[in-house]
């Protein structure tokens, strides 16, 4: 319902800004329940926040991380969203973080979809931290334009948990968490840089079907505040 733009002199700039914020969401919720949960997004854009978090002082054995979507490809694969986040996030002082992983080993992505839902339950009721990306075609986790599971995706009567999602720009079929999941983490952040995303930001910002930019979706419909974080 709400969207507040955070802009950035660069990159390297919001990684730190992004990092103090979570790092102060995460401390939260641990001091509050005592325990905390992220769900983070893969793509190319979060390498250098992921690289700064993992640095900073939080309980990391209270925390619970997992993924907002994911490939249907094993953490060896170089598309696996996971690989990025065992490379960037899962190391220094967050190491020490439980991860949840939504691929699974299992012969089809339908069954690997309800392995990963029951998995998560623990944690995404809702999540105390989601951070979002977002793509040029506008979409966001893996809500794509045709996708095939998009409607339900969307749907905010669709339960929390992952489904899956095939679309032409998707690539491999995919898992991801429900909009439901999603929208009502207690920080809600989509994090994008480069004009080029600011564009396309602007562009869903404008009447149009959310179908056609799911990113539409969240910045519509959301419960929580969007916290839009952007750098050149
Ligand atoms: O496919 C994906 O892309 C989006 C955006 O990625 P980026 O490379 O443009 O930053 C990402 O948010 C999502 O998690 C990922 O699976």
């Amino acid at each position: 319902m709400t969207a507040n733009m955070h802009a950035f002199a660069n990159g390297a700039e919001l990684a730190g800004k992004l990092a103090d914020k979570v790092t102060e969401a995460l401390s939260a919720a641990i001091a509050a329940r005592g325990s905390a949960s992220i769900a983070v997004s893969g793509g190319s854009t979060p390498k250098a926040f992921f690289q700064v978090l993992s640095s900073r002082s939080i309980d990391w054995g209270k925390v619970t991380i997992t993924l907002v979507d994911e490939r249907f490809v094993p953490a060896d694969n170089p598309r696996s969203n996971h690989l990025l986040v065992q490379e960037n996030l899962l190391r220094d002082k967050a190491a020490a973080a439980k991860f949840l992983p939504l691929y699974q080993a299992v012969a089809s992505v339908e069954e690997a979809a309800a392995i990963a839902t029951e998995k998560t339950k623990v944690v995404s009721q809702p999540f105390d931290v989601a951070i979002l990306g977002m793509g040029n075609d506008g979409h966001t986790a893996s809500f794509f334009p045709g996708g095939s599971n998009l409607l339900t995706a969307l749907d905010p009567k669709t339960p929390r948990g992952i489904i899956t999602m095939e679309a032409e720009g998707a690539g491999e079929p995919r898992l991801t968490f429900t909009f439901s999941s999603l929208q009502d983490a207690r920080l809600l952040v989509l994090h994008i840089e480069g004009e080029g995303k600011k564009d396309v930001l602007a562009k869903a910002e404008a009447p149009g079907e959310e179908t056609e930019m799911p990113i539409r979706a969240v910045l519509r419909r959301a419960a929580s505040p969007v916290e839009i974080y952007w750098a050149p």
